[in-house]
């Protein structure tokens, strides 16, 4: 018995050994307890993570992927959640509780799948796992990339992120278009800004939306201050800051004009 892809699910099987076993090597399984993985599908990578010292534990929205892996998986199956990621509060699992996060994520909500997890950082120390490569590069890159936006500034705000590998298509079933990447976010010791949190993701989302204009243009409906450092980070455009010149920007905008 297998699972037949279903192309809205984002199902591409991996049908490599050395590479599920690789990814799952990804993630240290030291500092918490258990380990959620998105989108088990039939467990190519459940089975390494089975392993571990760990308590692992696999969300899929797929019910056809549950049944299978209800059957092959006699170990996990009281910990298996038949839910959306996107939708689903994490916290009637986890409480309070630390836990890592792994997946070969499905390409079509792989964004979502990041801001969620950004949004549950204070849980979250680790996450590693497949993207398609594009994405896995972009979170990854820095300031004067043409692929540097939101998602590189607001993940490396609070995690490093390393660029593990890269996978050719040829090693799923079916073989998805592109190349996937590997990579491998920890959370820094230090992740609370010294900077309004809520402020910072605003500025950041508002500055890439005209990536072609300096920050004094897109960010005019906020407060903006005016001293020699603000003069010269504004006129700068978002894509050539670091993400320390970001959270400096949040000190010197005010609350934007929407919410006074
Ligand atoms: C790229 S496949 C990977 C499957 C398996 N981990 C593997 O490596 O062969 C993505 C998996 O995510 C599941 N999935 C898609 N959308 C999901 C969602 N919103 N929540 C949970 N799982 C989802 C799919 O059903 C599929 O099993």
């Amino acid at each position: 018995m297998s699972v037949r892809a279903k192309k809205h699910l984002g199902q591409h099987f991996l049908k490599d050994e050395n590479i599920a076993k690789k990814i799952a090597d990804t993630l240290s399984f030291s500092g918490y307890e258990h380990v959620l993985e998105i989108g088990p599908g039939m467990g190519v990578l459940t089975k390494y993570l089975l392993q571990k010292d760990i308590i692992t534990h696999v969300i899929e929205i797929d019910s056809e992927s549950v049944e299978y892996l209800k059957n092959e998986y006699l170990k996990l199956a009281d910990r298996i959640i038949e839910q959306d990621f996107l939708k689903y509060d994490l916290k009637q699992v986890f409480k309070e509780e630390t836990f890592a996060i792994i997946g070969n994520f499905p390409y079509n909500i792989s964004s979502q799948i990041v801001f969620k997890v950004l949004e549950m950082r204070n849980q979250i120390p680790e996450f590693s796992g497949m993207f398609q490569k594009e994405v896995a590069q972009r979170i990854c890159s820095k300031e004067g990339n043409k692929v540097y936006g939101i998602l590189s500034v607001l993940t490396q705000a609070f995690y490093e992120s390393s660029y593990l590998f890269t996978v050719p298509p040829q090693v799923f079933n079916p073989p998805p278009k592109v190349d996937s990447g590997v990579l491998l976010l920890k959370r820094k010791e230090n992740f609370i800004l010294p900077c309004d949190e809520t402020l910072f993701f605003k500025v950041v989302k508002q500055a890439f939306q005209q990536r072609r204009k300096t920050l004094r243009n897109s960010l005019k409906t906020f407060n903006l201050s005016d001293n020699l450092k603000a003069n010269v980070i504004f006129g700068k455009r978002p894509e050539q800051l670091t993400v320390d010149e970001f959270i400096a920007l949040t000190q010197l905008v005010g609350v934007d004009d929407l919410n006074r």
